[in-house]
């Protein structure tokens, strides 16, 4: 096991790469690109990386379902930490070629989305591809395999490509999420800006099962930040749930919120607290689910058990 050996999806220069940097520990850690998602959370799975940073959601093209469908299933995983970052996209070409030129484009499935318009708009007949990473796209440029691809303007000098056209986003608040993912172990301690993320399976289906599930939510205060649907492979109409709430385990509506799921859920696979990248404190409190109301309400409980209810 490498405690300081981190796997990312690469190859070098993707956006998740950039992204990594951003984390103050990215400078003391090993960076090892892998060509998949699936690759960089095995290498955690099997022990010989402590992490893997991959990107999660996408404010534009909404969930990276490798990344989801993975933490879902197979040995558990949680995430640790979650960084933001803005995407905007180059056009990156082999030097020399032009606009009117390009016939083939390719780039990471997500990024298509984020760039959809711009290319009705200028490249009408180009044929676009996807290919496993956006620097992986910039790769096969670079071998002649396709003559355009979208990635960062950081790519292009990795891959000896010119930037022919930047700043290319459709949405221009266009935000993808990455987060680091690794072993279940000890969560970090509360920062009062938390967020928790989970995957429930709905109880037996019936009327109302997915109202109940998030009355858990509702009844304590707790403001959703995300819930994703997933199919679980077993057959058509069967989805797990792929939540991410404000707050942190260790607050009493929270852990209550969680405990009640467990009772009701067939399965509920928690995937951490970590502190929030935006920073933003919780929303929407409602009356009457602070920790202390908490804690009082149960000493009252206590007290009328003991038989000495107050009031
Ligand atoms: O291909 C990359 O550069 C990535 O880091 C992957 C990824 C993603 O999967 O969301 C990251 C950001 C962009 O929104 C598009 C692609």
């Amino acid at each position: 096991m490498s405690a300081t050996r981190y796997t990312y999806l690469g190859p070098a220069g993707t956006f998740t790469e950039a992204a990594l940097h951003t984390l103050p520990e990215a400078a003391t850690r090993e960076l090892v690109p892998l060509s998949s998602v699936a690759l960089a959370l095995d290498a955690v799975r099997g022990g010989e990386a402590s992490g893997a940073f991959v990107p999660i959601e996408n404010s534009v093209e909404g969930a990276v379902t490798a990344t989801n469908d993975e933490l879902a299933s197979g040995a558990p995983l949680m995430i640790y930490r979650e960084v933001l970052l803005p995407i905007a996209f180059a056009l990156l070409v082999r030097p020399g070629t032009e606009l009117a030129g390009i016939k083939t484009v390719t780039s990471h499935p997500v990024a298509q989305p984020q760039v959809r318009r711009w290319l009705a708009a200028n490249l009408p007949d180009a044929v676009w591809e996807s290919a496993a990473s956006n620097a992986d796209g910039a790769r096969l440029v670079s071998e002649g395999r396709y003559d355009a691809a979208f990635a960062g303007e950081f790519a292009a000098p990795i891959y000896g490509l010119d930037p022919l056209v930047k700043d290319i986003a459709d949405a221009r608040s266009a935000t993808t999420r990455f987060v680091l993912v690794g072993r279940p172990g000890r969560i970090s301690s509360a920062t009062g800006a938390d967020k928790t993320s989970m995957v429930v399976w709905l109880p037996d289906d019936h009327p109302g099962a997915l109202l109940e599930l998030l009355q858990e939510f509702a009844v304590r205060g707790i403001n959703l930040m995300r819930i994703e649907s997933r199919p679980t492979g077993e057959g058509l109409g069967n989805y797990c749930f792929l939540i991410d709430c404000e707050g942190h385990l260790s607050e009493r509506r929270v852990g209550e919120a969680m405990m009640g799921l467990k009772r009701i859920c067939p399965q509920v696979r928690f995937l951490g607290s970590y502190p929030r990248a935006d920073r933003q404190p919780s929303t929407g409190r409602r009356p009457g689910t602070s920790d202390a109301d908490f804690t009082a309400a149960s000493d009252w409980l206590s007290r009328c058990l003991d038989g000495r209810a107050d009031a």
